[in-house]
């Protein structure tokens, strides 16, 4: 593959990959990590009629901002890539990135000048923050699995995993076999789980004064610390509301203390041993406004019971790959006036969000929530109102 030299980046897209131009004025994809402002000697990985996808190999000037990366693991495994800017520049650089996505990918359905500027909230750590997280296992030992190729390289320690998990990898790595695994820790008393071994953790709400005891193969948000700061928002953006759907709803993450808050609440999650979950720990605190249906949101029949329920405000948190088809359902709701749409990857995000606002909802906060320091992750938060 050949060798392009001294290319500027000229600024960083979606997923963190910069963007630079030949002299024809043809567009250079470089992968990540590169900053703004960079000169940079790239190998060609794939010519494309609109643009050259490229991999940096030279840092020739390197930005004032970038720091030697602290993870001696960092060159090989590239899960925390970000990790060569401080947490205030890259939280700074993700909001321009989020900025332009947004402008480009919602332009033709509003005028982009309208959106409300973006706020920001800052994880509270920027290493050691991760409660959960996946491992490669091989030999009964812990891995990661390697940038290019598919190599397992052996890890002695992630930086970005909270300390319960880092000091105890090793030891949960040694009662599994070979495979990809979800490891977990509670925040609170430091048990340490795998998906395999049937402990459960407690995860504590402080400001809802209760835990939420899950076992170690639900899903739940791995930054435990700045969660409850998104909770608070979700929460701010629904307040006032009664009746409260909660769409991939998980455990309970904002049902629970939605409901604590005097919501009556719909939760609705595909995964049957979440809403399991969610249910005993609603009985074991005593709430019983909430309801959890196990329910596939792509399905019109669990619409029915959304419909019945009449929510007037809703709280939507789908996977990355988001929520598509589900625009169109939610059009039918009559009865429902605000939405806090909780995105972890905004292009698939404004796609759906596109049908919203072509129906009228108008978007009225955007809150970057820097849910995964060190990455190109980005966690955001959309109010959306429809006038009345
Ligand atoms: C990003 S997680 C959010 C969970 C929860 N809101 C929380 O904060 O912990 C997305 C959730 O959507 C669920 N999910 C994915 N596809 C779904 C579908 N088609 N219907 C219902 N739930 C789905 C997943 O099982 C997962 O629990």
């Amino acid at each position: 593959m050949s060798i392009i030299q001294n290319l500027t980046i000229e600024k960083i897209l979606w997923r963190g990959r910069g963007l630079a131009r030949l002299k024809s004025g043809k567009a250079v994809i470089v992968e990540p990590a590169v900053l703004p402002g960079e000169i940079v000697n790239v190998e060609v990985c794939r010519e494309k009629k609109d643009y050259v996808g490229a991999r940096p190999v030279e840092i020739v000037h390197p930005s004032a901002l970038r720091r030697p990366h602290p993870c001696p693991h960092a060159s090989l495994c590239g899960g925390c890539k970000m990790g060569i800017l401080p947490m205030s520049e890259a939280l700074e650089l993700k909001k321009n990135i989020l900025c332009d996505t947004l402008s480009r990918s919602l332009h033709r359905h509003m005028d982009t000048d309208q959106l409300p500027p973006i706020r920001t909230l800052a994880s509270p750590r920027g290493w050691r923050y991760r409660y959960r997280g996946q491992v490669h296992v091989r030999n009964h030992l812990p891995h990661f699995c390697q940038m290019q190729g598919q190599d397992l390289v052996r890890l002695d320690d992630c930086l970005l995993l909270a300390r319960p998990l880092a000091r105890f990898l090793d030891q949960l790595c040694a009662g599994l076999p070979d495979g990809r695994f979800t490891v977990a820790a509670s925040p609170k008393d430091h048990t340490v789980c795998t998906q395999k071994d049937g402990t459960t953790i407690n995860l504590p709400f402080p400001d809802h004064g209760f835990d939420l005891v899950l076992p170690g193969n639900n899903f739940f948000q791995a930054n435990w610390e700045l969660n409850q700061s998104l909770i608070h928002e979700v929460s701010q953006a629904v307040q006032g509301h009664e009746r409260v759907a909660d769409l991939f709803a998980g455990s309970g993450n904002f049902s629970l203390p939605l409901a604590q808050a005097g919501a009556r609440i719909l939760a609705v999650e595909s995964v049957a041993s979440a809403v399991r979950t969610g249910t005993r720990n609603a009985r074991r605190l005593g709430l019983d406004t909430i309801t959890f249906k196990t329910g596939n949101l792509a399905r019109e029949h669990t619409w029915k019971a959304i419909r019945t329920f009449g929510p007037t405000a809703l709280v939507i948190d789908p996977p990355r790959t988001g929520a598509k088809h589900i625009g169109t359902r939610l059009k039918t709701l009559s009865s429902l006036r605000t939405m806090a749409w909780v995105s972890c990857d905004v292009v698939n995000t404004c796609r759906d969000l596109a049908v919203m606002l072509e129906a009228g909802w108008t978007i009225t906060d955007i809150l970057l929530v820097d849910m995964f320091p060190q990455t190109w992750h980005m966690e955001t938060v959309f109010t959306l109102h429809r006038p009345s």
